[in-house]
């Protein structure tokens, strides 16, 4: 077990997929609330910090550019807005000397659209989309989307009133009816689209609109804008999702009557348009992660870092959450008496496994809770850096706050919380050192940066100062040079944590989690391990 555990540092992991993972990433389902993904510690799956200031050159008006607020988390004033004329002269560029064809640029915005939907309204909550597909490329931005939402496991349905007799069009119709995916002409849409849909994708015009939108869209439009008032009767309305434009509104001026739709959700394309900074929706994404330095540079492009292997990233602020509406409700397989195994520590493993399989971040951080005399609890994150019949191994500072408390309470509670599962395992014992061969071995496996880490933090003590942890590295970066042993401060070693209590949680529907509990019994002189369930 010791060196599978070792491999979690390995795992940087993909973070894109929502989708179930193999074997096990079971469902869970948020009505109406955005859950930021796990993409990174620091991100909430929102932009990293450009390295950069911006520059701000590929807009008309020097101050139209960056228009996000200062309170945007991580990218205040640092993505360009482009005007209708630049939008059509960067897609030109792509297509033309970039080799670009309108089929995968299309693919990849249709791509784009769908993985941002996914990002906020999960399929089980917001199942049946109807996509109205206008007569251009937005038109086949919105096809191509409706073809990856049924592969997400959505419902799609399309109305696409007036078909571009392309093949590039063609061929995204046929994909679909391959797929079974309705059709429904104008007339066959109800009067209040509130009823039948969960979601609705505008694509009906993108950055080439102009004018006032001509039939059949006038009404389609005015259905979108109509579905404000039933929300007004008390009726939970679909949630509308544009595609690089509010259909409707002026690629640059935005909704200037006021009286347009109002999405949603906008999924901006390449780099959003000037209209996009009067979007003031909860969700802004931007689809794209295919433009080449060169376009960047070439136009100044200020555009943000995605997250991990995503084709989407969300721009702007986050929306504002009532914290007391944060909730999920877990789906998970049965967890039952008849199939957990008799030890515990098998069934650890087996868990530990599965959470390895399903590509979660760390799942050997755990929670590790202790008190000292005085009885007050802390609780701080270690990483399990062993586990077997003996117990559960991490490593850390012997003068820490958490060795302290140890050496005057020698019990201690870890805590596993396992996402992507819904599980939570609990382990609780009695803890004593590991041996110092133990820790020394351990130590010396270390990264040498994290050794000498080790020897600069006097662990829980308070410094004047970063620089003066960076200084005393660097010193000992010189002093330790690559090939010599950096001998393991006294100081730092492992912990053993012998269990005396499991319990392992699978959330479950409406609350009625399981929760089986392993504690020790005296069996004919024996111990053995009885399990009993627990009322959640
Ligand atoms: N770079 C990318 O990420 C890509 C994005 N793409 C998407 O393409 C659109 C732009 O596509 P384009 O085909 O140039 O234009 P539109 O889809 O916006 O619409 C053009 C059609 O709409 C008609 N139109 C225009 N105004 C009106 C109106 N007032 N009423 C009715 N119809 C209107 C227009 O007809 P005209 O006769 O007026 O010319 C066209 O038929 C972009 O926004 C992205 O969504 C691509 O997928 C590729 C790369
Ligand atoms: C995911 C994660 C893993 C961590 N792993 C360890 C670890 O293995 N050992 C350790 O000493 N600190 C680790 N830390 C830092 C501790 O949480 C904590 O800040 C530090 O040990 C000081 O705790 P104390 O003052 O309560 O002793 C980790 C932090 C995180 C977020
Ligand atoms: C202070 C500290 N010590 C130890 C560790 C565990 O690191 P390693 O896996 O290198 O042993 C961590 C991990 O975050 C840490 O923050
Ligand atoms: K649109």
């Amino acid at each position: 077990m010791r060196g599978v555990l070792g491999k979690s540092r390995k795992m940087i992991c993909s973070l894109l997929s929502q989708a179930p993972v193999s074997p096990a990433y079971y469902y869970r389902s948020s009505p109406s609330i955005y859950k930021p993904k796990p993409s990174n510690r620091f991100s909430w799956g929102f932009l990293a910090p450009i390295p950069s200031p911006a520059i701000r050159v590929f807009c008309s008006k020097p101050g139209e550019v960056g228009g996000l607020m200062a309170s945007s988390v991580q990218n205040q004033g640092s993505i360009s807005y482009l005007t209708q004329r630049e939008a059509a002269e960067v897609d030109e560029t792509l297509m033309g000397p970039l080799g670009f064809s309108v089929d995968q640029l299309m693919e990849l915005a249709g791509l784009s659209v769908a993985t941002s939907i996914n990002e906020v309204y999960k399929p089980s909550e917001y199942n049946r989309v109807l996509a109205i597909c206008g007569p251009g490329n937005n038109g086949g931005d919105g096809l191509v989307a409706a073809r990856h939402l049924y592969h997400f496991g959505y419902k799609p349905f399309v109305c696409y009133p007036k078909r571009t007799q392309k093949p590039l069009y063609s061929g995204l119709v046929t994909q679909l009816e391959s797929l079974s995916i309705p059709f429904l002409s104008v007339d066959e849409l109800p009067m209040d689209l509130s009823k039948d849909f969960d979601i609705l994708v505008d694509a009906m015009f993108g950055f080439s609109f102009h004018g006032a939108p001509r039939p059949p869209f006038d009404d389609l439009i005015k259905k979108l804008i109509n579905l404000h008032y039933y929300e007004q009767a008390q009726r939970k309305p679909p949630v509308i999702v544009s595609v690089d434009i509010p259909s409707g509104w002026h690629v640059e001026e935005g909704d200037v009557g006021g009286d347009g739709i109002k999405p949603d959700m906008l999924v901006s394309l390449t780099a959003p348009k000037l209209c996009a900074k009067k979007f003031s929706g909860p969700h802004h994404f931007l689809g794209g992660r295919f433009v080449p330095p060169a376009i960047a540079e070439k136009y100044k492009l200020q555009l943000p870092q995605y997250p991990g292997i995503s084709m989407c990233v969300r721009i702007g602020k986050p929306p504002q959450i009532d914290i007391s509406s944060l909730r999920e409700n877990y789906i998970s397989p049965e967890f039952l008496e008849e199939q957990v195994e008799a030890d515990p520590l098998d069934q650890f493993r087996k868990w530990f496994d599965d959470a390895m399989a399903a590509n979660l971040k760390e799942p050997n951080a755990m929670a590790l809770s202790t008190t000292g005399k005085d009885g007050k609890p802390s609780s701080r994150m270690v990483l399990l850096k062993g586990v077997d019949k003996d117990g559960f191994v991490w490593f850390t500072n012997y003068e820490s706050q958490k060795a302290r408390q140890l050496s005057e309470n020698p019990h201690a509670a870890l805590l596993f919380y396992w996402d992507g599962l819904n599980r939570q395992v609990r382990v609780e014992g009695s803890v004593e050192k590991v041996s110092d061969e133990e820790s020394e071995q351990y130590f010396h496996s270390r990264p040498r940066g994290s050794q000498l880490g080790a020897i600069v933090s006097k662990q829980s003590t308070v410094v004047p100062g970063c620089h003066v942890l960076h200084q005393q590295y660097k010193e000992l970066e010189e002093k330790y040079s690559k090939e010599s042993l950096i001998p393991k401060p006294k100081y730092w070693g492992g912990y053993r944590l012998k269990p005396e209590r499991f319990e392992f949680w699978q959330g479950q529907p409406s609350r009625l989690h399981d929760r089986l509990e392993y504690s020790p019994q005296e069996t004919d002189g024996k111990r053995v391990w009885k399990i009993v369930r627990l009322a959640p």
